[in-house]
């Protein structure tokens, strides 16, 4: 299994349709690279782009994910599409991570459960998720999250009672924090014992210098890749099998004393 982060610059200059046009023919190109492709969270907008989020804002059927399953059944791959401002039936905006089938089917959504920005922003304008969400892939079923989520090791443990093997995180993570982003990352791979492939977002937007550093790490703990500050793609080889050997060499998951859902071996 092969897959791809392409970590996006959030240019203010680019709309947000010729970015979605751009970023289509980036993961477009992956037909025959990759089995998965990995982008960025509300890369259509940018992260802290906040006042630009009303007006963004699209239905689950809007252009990003019409854009993005061309996409995906264009490279035959499946394609966890970063987030959308998503404006629900009744209004409410979420934080919402879409993913695509190598057929361009819809396979999964994700509401970002953990809202960044205390008083002010996302934690302001959206509302909450309130489900966990995993993504049959075969060999390599993935558990959804979204930045801030990285946090929260129990949404993490609770992705891996519920069968995820490998997390993918799609991220807006600011430089400033960039320090917290790599370590977290790989503290969720070696407690979970579970690969990690986290893809944030390079460049600047909304004054925010947005820290890079996509980077995908093996249930060891050990970072397979790392991308730098801008616009860049990562493709690495994943090997399913490591999960469950990691497990069995080293069952500390068998150890655990509360929340006790045995983890899928
Ligand atoms: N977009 C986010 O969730 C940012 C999270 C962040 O900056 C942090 O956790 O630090």
């Amino acid at each position: 299994m092969r897959a791809s982060l392409i970590q996006i610059a959030v240019d203010p200059a680019e709309s947000p349709n010729s970015r979605r046009a751009r970023v289509a023919s980036l993961v477009a190109e992956q037909r025959g690279v990759a089995d998965l492709v990995v982008l960025p969270e509300l890369w259509p907008v940018g992260a802290f782009a906040y006042e630009s989020f009303e007006a963004e804002a699209e239905p689950l059927d809007g252009p990003t994910h019409r854009a993005m399953a061309k996409a995906a059944a264009e490279a035959s791959v499946w394609l966890h599409a970063g987030s959308v401002v998503e404006r629900a039936p009744d209004g409410a905006l979420y934080n919402t991570a879409l993913v695509f089938s190598p057929s361009g089917e819809l396979a999964a959504t994700y509401r970002k459960m953990h809202r960044f920005g205390f008083d002010a922003g996302e934690a302001v304008m959206m509302a909450a998720g309130d489900a966990l969400v995993t993504v049959p892939v075969p060999d390599l079923p993935l558990g959804v999250a979204t930045c801030y989520d990285l946090r929260f090791p129990e949404m993490f443990r609770g992705l891996v009672d519920a069968g995820a093997l490998a997390f993918v995180v799609s991220a807006g993570w600011p430089a400033r924090r960039r320090e917290h982003w790599t370590l977290l990352a790989r503290a969720r791979a070696v407690e979970n014992q579970a690969y990690v492939l986290a893809c944030g977002t390079g460049g600047t937007h909304a004054g925010v210098p947005q820290a890079g550093h996509s980077l995908v790490v093996d249930p060891w703990g050990e970072v397979l890749a790392e991308a730098g500050d801008g616009e860049e793609t990562l493709t690495v080889d994943l090997d399913p099998a490591l999960v469950a050997t990691t497990r069995d060499r080293f069952p500390a998951l068998k150890d655990r004393l509360l929340g006790l859902a045995p983890p899928r071996r």
